[in-house]
């Protein structure tokens, strides 16, 4: 989870206000002093959480309050109010439109995650209906033409960029008209980073967008830097019209909530985080729903992308419709490049909490690895196949045989892959959502699965978002 540590310390207080008997001045100031270490130590500037303090004060008057009211929850109400506000810039970015060709411009410092990011950025919208590109306008550092024609190659994104050409300008705009041609509606370029911000990285920006006229120029930093972000920010800002943020970086760094902050202070809208080296490491960021899963209070946003992430997309399945053993594969292919196993199968529809066992990762990833081997000795028929009498006994020795495994394993996966294909079937969420619908998804569901979604109030919320994409 991001930011573990800081909601760990927050929620932390808030648990211990409700454990607390009476809910006085003394308990609020207790909550609160907690509260304000944990940001402090997640590098929130010092005024910001001095503000923070002073506007959930102000808005929990415990003298004011009439008799009967739950202190508690206007107590958290106030710290989740306040939170988001610190992380919420007020002002949107634009997004994208599937269909409406958008060019977006990366920017940022050398090693700040941009490259990565790019393909990232393209791979989210790829997985969302978009036709993305990727264009190498990085002509200053070595190598990085072959770091996104890799990482463009391995996410099936069209790219463009140059050996010999040293005019990053020329290369955007070569790039942007070919993909324009080739009706690409997401079309972004990656420009050169340097160590700092001096005039020729910044008078190159200025060229390569006044030749592409992006849409959008999205700046991207480095999140360990902690409060630190609020200068790179506000420089980038004025030199570039920077509209929107990507923070990286942010997986095992204690400093993000600072830089989250500090970004935010700018008036700048952070739109994704980067979790990770992998391309899935990319969390789409909205101030509320971020700081719900913050605070342990529910994570329905995080586990709509999550089930995003983790669908094959070169074959997107009908949710509801046969789940076949092709789409298992690739499934287990997406999952094992996103982050916490176990957390994530067990968020999917149709795997139960029980396919990878509570700390038993490493197990779990043995068990993935063993069956995509068995799968690797399938047919494309048997892969594909819908008919679940084609897996006859001769089929099922000869997969053994082929994979090097027992056949009692093979059956085994055929079995689990069975459950899950049977459960999958039930999922209405393609259908017209109601009430009902999610009772159904309820009751197909293992208790400990419907217990983590939010039990059957959070499977409707979940439901509702699934329909509404
Ligand atoms: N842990 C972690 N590492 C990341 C993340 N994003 C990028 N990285 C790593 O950061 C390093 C630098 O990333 P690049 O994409 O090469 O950075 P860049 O900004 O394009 O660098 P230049 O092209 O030199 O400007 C790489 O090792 C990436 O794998 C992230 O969200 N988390």
């Amino acid at each position: 989870m991001v930011l573990a540590e800081l909601g760990r310390g927050i929620a932390g207080a808030l648990a211990r206000m409700k454990e607390a008997i009476v809910v006085d001045e003394r308990a609020l100031a207790d909550c609160l002093n907690e509260i304000s270490r944990a940001l402090l130590q997640a590098d929130v500037r010092f005024e910001t959480v001095r503000d923070i303090r002073a506007s959930i004060k102000r808005a929990v008057n415990l003298d004011a309050l009439a008799d009967g009211t739950d202190k508690r929850r206007v107590i958290q109400k106030a710290v989740f109010g306040e939170i988001c506000r610190m992380l919420d810039p007020g002002k949107p970015s634009f997004t994208p439109s599937k269909g409406k060709p958008s060019v977006v411009m990366f920017v940022g410092l050398q090693g700040s995650g941009k490259t990565t990011t790019c393909t990232k950025y393209a791979d989210y919208h790829r997985r969302r209906g978009f036709k993305p590109a990727l264009v190498c306008a990085d002509t200053f550092r070595a190598g990085a033409f072959d770091q996104l024609k890799q990482n463009a190659t391995k996410a099936k994104i069209p790219f463009y960029g140059s050996y010999t050409e040293s005019d990053p300008v020329k290369i955007a705009v070569e790039g942007v008209d070919k993909f324009r041609k080739e009706k690409c509606d997401l079309i972004i370029v990656d420009t050169s980073g340097r160590h700092k911000q001096e005039a020729a990285l910044l008078e190159e920006m200025r060229q390569v967008s006044e030749a592409t006229k992006p849409d959008l120029v999205i700046f991207v930093m480095d999140g360990s830097i902690g409060q630190a972000a609020f200068d790179q920010a506000q420089a980038f800002k004025q030199s570039a019209s920077v509209g929107a943020v990507i923070i990286t970086k942010m997986d095992g760094h204690a400093k993000g909530g600072g830089a989250l902050s500090a970004v935010s202070a700018t008036k700048s809208p952070v739109i994704f985080i980067g979790t990770g080296e992998h391309i899935p490491d990319f969390v789409a960021f909205d101030a509320k729903p971020f700081v719900k899963r913050l605070l342990g209070m529910g994570d329905m946003d995080g586990l709509v992308d999550i089930i995003q992430n983790a669908m094959p997309i070169d074959n997107p399945p009908e949710i509801g419709g046969t789940f076949t053993l092709r789409l298992l594969y690739e499934m287990f292919q997406n999952l094992q490049n996103m982050g916490s196993l176990g957390q994530l199968v067990s968020m999917i529809p149709g795997f139960s909490s029980q396919f990878i066992e509570k700390g038993k990762e490493r197990e779990g990833q043995a068990k993935i690895k063993r069956y995509m081997t068995i799968m690797d000795s399938m047919t494309a028929a048997e892969l594909d196949g819908t008919n679940p009498k084609l897996m006859n006994q001769s089929r099922i020795n000869r997969i053994a045989r082929g994979s090097g495994r027992l056949v009692s394993e093979v059956v085994c996966m055929l079995e689990e892959h069975k459950r899950i294909a049977k459960m999958w079937k039930k999922l209405p969420i393609h259908k017209k959502l109601n009430t009902n619908s999610a009772k159904s998804l309820a009751n197909a569901m293992p208790p400990n699965m419907l217990s983590h979604l939010g039990g059957l109030n959070g499977l409707q919320n979940l439901v509702k978002q699934m329909g509404a994409k």
